[in-house]
């Protein structure tokens, strides 16, 4: 994958937990970039390791057992891997920022929303308190917050989960960070208000020229927003591309199911395909082999034995798969064109 005008540049990731004594792998080799005012959307089922790797680029994993334990997080060509925290808590916020699922878990009860968002200006400029305050309602302005004045001296519970995303997201921008991840920021909302967030960071993101990596398991988000998809399984990438190729020629059967399983107006409640079986947890993880196999539609015996690569099929699309390894038996012949 083209690796010009990368600001993100994640290689070879691999993101641990112990448990019970034991080292496991939630990313396990996971690379891909985000280009400066790119939309990447990470997509997959629950557990496949979008979060931890979000938490791993921001370097927020549970000090207790979480560790990045190889690879590089490279933001502007600097693995932040190599920062001090004082050095970590500078970028945050004010170069890469982050918004999650649950805005009510971010943000301080007992604080009002004003303070929370001055606290943002204040950590990261030389501003005035007075200018701090004027900048912060001019932001809740800018994210749709129409009685900003009297909204900065409200606390989160007074308002609205949409609206306290709209917070957030006020929060996340303040310092016009280069790149924003949101973690299923629609998923605890009701579908209109998704909507309205989508287009909000959408409108941002081609205003202030931001990169966003937009972590879902919605791939009805994902059409709206992205201009490339990194999809995910168990810890691994297993295909990436440009959204219109991972739309109109997916090549790996689990991205084949996850678009087989989004719902359709013309089909029948019962027609819906759903992807048998669930993600394996860390402690099941196979051993070896792909590890897709125990629910693909077209797994073949070596699936089970054999780790398959991520190997570009075509400039630009790179898939996890044996189907497409040249080298291998089945491999499809349509990708060696
Ligand atoms: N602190 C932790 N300790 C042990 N295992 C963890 C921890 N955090 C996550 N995991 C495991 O890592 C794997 C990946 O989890 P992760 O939360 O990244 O998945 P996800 O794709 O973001 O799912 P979701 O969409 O539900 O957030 C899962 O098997 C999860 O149980």
């Amino acid at each position: 994958m083209s690796k010009q005008n990368a600001l993100l540049e994640i290689n070879d990731l691999h993101t641990g937990f112990n448990i019970d004594g034991e080292q496991y792998h939630a990313v396990k080799g996971v690379s891909f970039n985000v280009g400066s005012k790119e939309v990447v959307c990470v997509v997959g089922e629950s557990g496949c390791g979008k979060s931890v790797m979000s938490l791993s680029i921001m370097q927020l994993l549970p000090k207790h057992n979480g560790s990045i334990d190889k690879g590089q997080i490279l933001f502007k060509g600097k693995d932040l891997a190599d920062l001090t925290e004082s050095e970590m808590n500078s970028v945050r916020g004010k170069d890469i920022s982050m918004i999650f699922q649950e805005p009510m878990t971010a943000l301080n009860p007992v604080l009002t929303i004003g303070f929370q968002l001055d606290e943002v200006l204040l950590n990261h400029t030389d501003a005035s308190k007075e200018q701090v305050r004027k900048k912060s309602i001019q932001l809740l302005k800018d994210v749709g917050i129409s009685r900003s004045e009297q909204i900065v001296h409200e606390y989160p519970h007074q308002l609205s989960g949409g609206m306290r995303q709209r917070v957030m997201i006020a929060m996340a921008i303040a310092c016009e960070p280069a790149l924003l991840i949101a973690d299923e920021p629609t998923t605890a909302l009701d579908v209109t208000v998704q909507a309205q967030i989508l287009e909000l960071i959408k409108k941002i993101q081609n205003d202030k020229g931001m990169a966003v990596m937009l972590i879902t398991h919605d791939l009805g988000v994902v059409a709206e927003m992205a201009d490339k998809v990194v999809v995910m399984y168990a810890g691994q990438v297993v295909e990436q591309s440009d959204v219109d190729r991972i739309f109109h020629d997916p090549k790996h059967p689990y991205t084949k199911a996850l678009l087989g399983s989004i719902p359709k107006l013309d089909e029948k409640e019962e027609e819906l395909y759903t992807i048998k079986g669930i993600v394996p947890s860390l402690k099941n993880m196979p051993k070896q082999g792909c590890r897709f196999v125990d629910r693909c539609p077209e797994a073949m015996p070596e699936c089970k034995q054999i780790d398959p690569q991520l190997g570009e099929t075509n400039k630009g699309h790179a898939v996890r798969c044996l189907l497409y390894e040249t080298s291998q038996p089945g491999k499809k012949a349509e990708v060696r064109a």
